[in-house]
């Protein structure tokens, strides 16, 4: 079994060809201006086009109308979207017909109770991500905190579309939260940057070989 890895919150052109040369399968570009990785659309639109075949663009979106998924479509040759705000079923639902992408859902997860919506949201997205609930202090982000929740939650459980794990992976503890989980797709940020927001190669590089027995 090999682990698909995805880099998220890439911004530049050397970590995004660190991420890719290292084997990542999947390139994340934020597109939520509160977040110290935000991309502008432009710039993401060049770093796309980099990606090699076979490794896929997916654009983080938090609660988005209309207007801003067109404005960053229209720029950014995305393969997947994945929305990490409050989006309920109608709105995946709504968002997948009209710009014919598959949907990567972010759940997120403080306790065992947290895990009732991933069924229902399966229903509807293509993908689900599993990410920590964001600490209640003022000014959290909804995602990208470096914050890890109890893994032992999703051992041995299963849902009828493929998922993702992600919430404070580093170099260090991808491997065994990959063991406890039984992930098969991670997602990491925070854990590959050398300050809030800024990704380093050296990072990024550990953190795909360290997954490369697996
Ligand atoms: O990375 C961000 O800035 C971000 C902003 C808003 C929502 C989600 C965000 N990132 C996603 O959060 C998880 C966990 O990240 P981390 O590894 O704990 O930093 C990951 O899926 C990112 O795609």
């Amino acid at each position: 079994m090999s682990v698909a890895v995805k880099i998220c919150g890439l911004s530049e052109p050397d970590t995004l060809r660190a991420a890719v040369t290292g084997g990542a399968r999947y390139v994340g570009f934020v597109f939520y201006p509160p977040s110290p990785r935000a991309v502008a659309p432009a710039m993401a639109g060049e770093l796309a086009r980099l990606v090699p075949t076979g490794v896929r663009s997916v654009g983080l979106f938090v609660d988005p109308d209309d207007a801003f998924l067109e404005h960053v479509i229209g720029q950014v040759p995305l393969d997947v979207i994945q929305l990490h705000g409050s989006e309920d079923p109608r709105r995946i639902v709504e968002i997948k017909a009209r710009y014919r992408m598959p949907v990567m859902k972010a759940v997120k997860i403080g306790g065992p109770d947290d895990l009732a919506a991933a069924a229902e949201l399966a229903e509807v997205a293509d993908r689900l991500l599993f990410d920590a609930k964001p600490p209640s202090k003022t000014g959290a982000l909804p995602g990208g905190n470096g914050v890890a929740f109890d893994w032992t939650l999703l051992a041995g459980r299963r849902w009828s579309k493929p998922w993702m794990l992600s919430g404070g992976l580093t170099p260090e503890n991808v491997a065994e939260a990959v063991r406890v989980t039984g992930a098969t797709e991670v997602d990491v940020s925070s854990g590959v940057e050398d300050r809030p927001g800024h990704k380093d190669a050296a990072l990024i590089r550990a953190f795909l070989s360290s997954l490369g027995g697996l």
